[in-house]
């Protein structure tokens, strides 16, 4: 960790007071409330040691980082049968194209753009009796911490703006790869993306993917070995959208993204480090997050490649 820590002050130092270039989501009129000047760090090891500097305990809103989780609780529940409604190919295209739907007959290319992100949470309510409710549980479970939750106003907005994810559900729902009500999926998918945490809690709840054979306080296993190594390839080749080889690239961890600024990235069997900072580059990823991890595993040489 002394190691990490180091390098994470350092390069914290340099890339705090840089130009940022990029912008504050505001299509949800609720995220644009956030200080656009936050930025923390947090890195948590796989023997749980813990390091974060600037607004690591802050809480703010994973949105689509969110889609890791809901993947993984969906995959537990369907093992390979989930591939016959997602697919697992980089899209290239924007989280939340209508684009490519109608080609691939209402199959989203991914489980981490909205359209796939959707259907994962019909598999979901078709699962759980008490949708919202037994995914916040897993999330508490397998991060071993009872106070996450969703932020109530941020999936409101959601819900009066989401006007793309209406028409992506409805659109999928015409070929059948929605089974339940657009309302109750719809209603789910925007609680999933309002949920809040700190960069500690994220990098934390991420040991599940970040340690083989992860076990929960309680000694359950949250998803199988190689369960673990799929969702971690996912992450790599699409958790960025149309930005996803340009990550790999730059910064060579799997990881995943959200319009709420965050970043959370995968050293298998090391460590897990999250980086938050409000300010979106074009493809809705945040601009210093991006910038902080590709020095940060430069400096380490610590990327997976
Ligand atoms: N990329 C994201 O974080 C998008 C999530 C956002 N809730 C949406 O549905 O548009």
């Amino acid at each position: 960790m002394e190691k990490y820590k180091e390098v994470i002050e350092c390069v914290y130092n340099d890339v705090k007071n840089i130009d940022d270039i990029g912008k504050v989501a505001s299509y949800i009129p609720e995220l644009a409330f956030v200080d656009a000047n936050s930025f923390g760090i947090s890195i948590t090891n796989i023997k749980n040691e813990n390091f974060g500097i600037g607004d690591f305990e802050t809480k703010f809103s994973i949105q689509s980082i969110s889609k890791v989780l809901t993947l993984s609780l969906a995959y537990k529940f369907e093992g390979a049968e989930l591939w016959d409604r997602v697919d697992v190919e980089p899209s290239g295209n924007p989280f939340n194209s209508l684009l490519q739907l109608e080609a691939d007959l209402g199959k989203p290319r991914n489980p981490f753009i909205n359209a796939g992100a959707i259907v994962i949470c019909d598999v979901l309510v078709s699962h759980l009796k008490n949708p919202k409710a037994d995914f916040l549980d897993f999330c508490r479970e397998i991060s071993n911490n009872p106070t996450l939750n969703y932020d109530e106003k941020v999936a409101e907005s959601e819900r009066v703006s989401g006007f793309r994810n209406v028409a992506l559900c409805n659109f999928i729902k015409s070929f059948g790869n929605i089974k339940n009500n657009v309302e109750e999926v719809l209603d789910l998918y925007f609680h999933t993306c309002s949920l809040e945490m700190t960069c500690k809690e994220l990098s934390q709840i991420f040991l599940f993917l970040t340690i083989d054979n992860f076990t929960t306080k309680k000694g359950e296993k949250v998803i199988t070995e190689s369960q673990t190594k799929r969702i971690n390839a996912i992450m790599l080749t699409c958790g960025f959208y149309d930005e996803s080889g340009e990550f790999a690239f730059r910064v060579g961890l799997p990881g995943k993204s959200g319009v709420g600024g965050g970043i959370v990235a995968i050293h298998p069997d090391k460590y897990c480090i999250v980086v938050w900072s409000p300010k979106l580059n074009k493809k809705g990823n945040s601009y210093k997050g991006m910038l902080f991890l590709e020095k940060f595993t430069s400096k380490t040489a610590s990327s997976i490649f």
